[in-house]
């Protein structure tokens, strides 16, 4: 049985394509152990999969300011050596990162170990750490067309980002009955993302009324900083209007395919399930995210013609746009249309095929290794 340490811990954006990968390489009786940071999304999102082992793993962000790059580089250390006992009582064959904080000292104590290392960058624009990890890492795995300055570019591999099982496109109208929700009337999901929520929290707040004029219903996830609530307003016509609050949801597949218009941030696993569930979307990139990758994000998700951008400045204008958007039923089957396209079914295959090909070249396992060594 293969062995696959997977660092995916930190933000949502990082878990779920660490779980998806996960699905797919136990599918071919792999055994998979996720590394998670004690953050309470990741408890979160896990909670559903207990078909994999985890372990957690303290880690800081990078920064230049003097006190906390220290902090950054304690904690690289501890989590090196914590990686390094994981890697020697787990026996992994492979060490895959997916980005953020947790994904460094796990790769490195990979790399330390001698097995082969992987990182898989989700954004259009390469991360800190899969910039400093592709200078040792077996294989590299891009989105189209993003570039890195690697002298190792024959071990870049473009593909998508790997999309969880349960993120299936479902009917409609039973998806807005799930929620709660009418299903005559039009659905409008926000989604601030981890971090970020705020602002457009008020906006929709501020613009319900509004909205429900228009008979728009709104299932807002709030990113954990308000309570779960409704609110109702009534339309012109007489009927009533009502809107969701929600902190997180264990079913996004439900919520993505409930929603006629998605007004989100442009973090690449809900690019991703959108694409997955054809829910057209005005993104608003959060503008203080590393390298401004979510504004090249969403520029690119707007190029293939899935939706709009806008930028958080312009947040005045953004109610016209949803309602001008919303009611342009051509407009949305385009959206929806180009979604389809845009959507890569084959990046969990693709990467699971090519690890079991890097695996059987590298030969042993390091348990195999160190036992001949011991031998000779
Ligand atoms: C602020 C910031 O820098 N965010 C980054 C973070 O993503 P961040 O975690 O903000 O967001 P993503 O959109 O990438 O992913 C969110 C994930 O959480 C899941 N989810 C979300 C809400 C909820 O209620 N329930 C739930 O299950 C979604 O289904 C999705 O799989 O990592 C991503 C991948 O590197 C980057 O593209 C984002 O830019």
């Amino acid at each position: 049985m293969k062995r696959a340490l997977i660092a995916c811990g930190g933000t949502g954006g990082h878990m779920s394509p660490g779980i998806a990968l996960a699905e797919e390489l136990t599918s071919r009786n792999w055994k998979c152990t996720l590394l998670i940071s004690n953050k309470q999304v990741d408890s979160r999102l896990v909670r559903k999969y207990d078909q994999f082992e985890y372990e957690t793993v303290d880690g800081r962000p990078f920064s230049v300011r003097p006190d906390r790059l220290l902090l950054f580089l304690v904690s690289l250390v501890r989590g090196t050596l914590k990686c390094s006992r994981l890697v020697h009582a787990s026996n992994p064959d492979v060490v895959i990162g997916f980005g953020g904080f947790l994904s460094m000292p796990a790769m490195l104590a990979g790399y330390f170990a001698g097995l082969p290392t992987v990182v898989h960058e989700a954004n259009r624009v390469a991360g800190r750490v899969t910039r400093i990890v592709s200078w040792f890492a077996r294989r590299i795995y891009l989105p189209k067309g993003v570039k890195i300055r690697t002298k190792r570019s024959s071990r870049i591999r473009y593909v998508g980002m790997p999309v969880r099982n349960e993120i299936v496109s479902q009917s409609k109208t039973e998806a807005k009955r799930k929620l709660g929700l009418d299903p005559q009337l039009k659905v409008l999901v926000i989604m601030g993302g981890s971090q970020g929520a705020e602002s457009l929290n008020k906006w929709v707040k501020a613009s319900l009324p509004a909205l429900a004029q228009k008979e728009v219903q709104v299932f807002c996830l709030t990113g954990g900083s308000d309570t779960d609530g409704s609110m109702t307003f009534k339309s012109p016509k007489g009927t009533e209007v009502r809107s969701l609050f929600r902190r997180f949801s264990d079913d996004m597949a439900t919520v993505l395919s409930a929603a006629d218009l998605v007004v989100s941030r442009s973090g690449a696993g809900s690019i991703a399930e959108m694409m997955r569930c054809r829910a057209p979307g005005i993104l608003i990139p959060y503008p203080y995210s590393a390298d401004d990758h979510q504004v090249e994000n969403a520029r690119h998700f707007e190029m293939l013609g899935c939706g709009l951008r806008m930028s958080q400045d312009y947040l005045g204008d953004l109610l016209k746009e949803v309602q001008d958007v919303l009611f342009n039923e051509w407009l949305m089957q385009k959206f929806r249309h180009n979604l389809e396209l845009a959507d890569r079914k084959d990046v969990r295959e693709f990467m699971a095929n090519d690890l079991e090909r890097i695996v059987a070249g590298n030969g042993l396992s390091m348990a195999a290794r160190t036992e001949q060594g011991l031998r000779a």
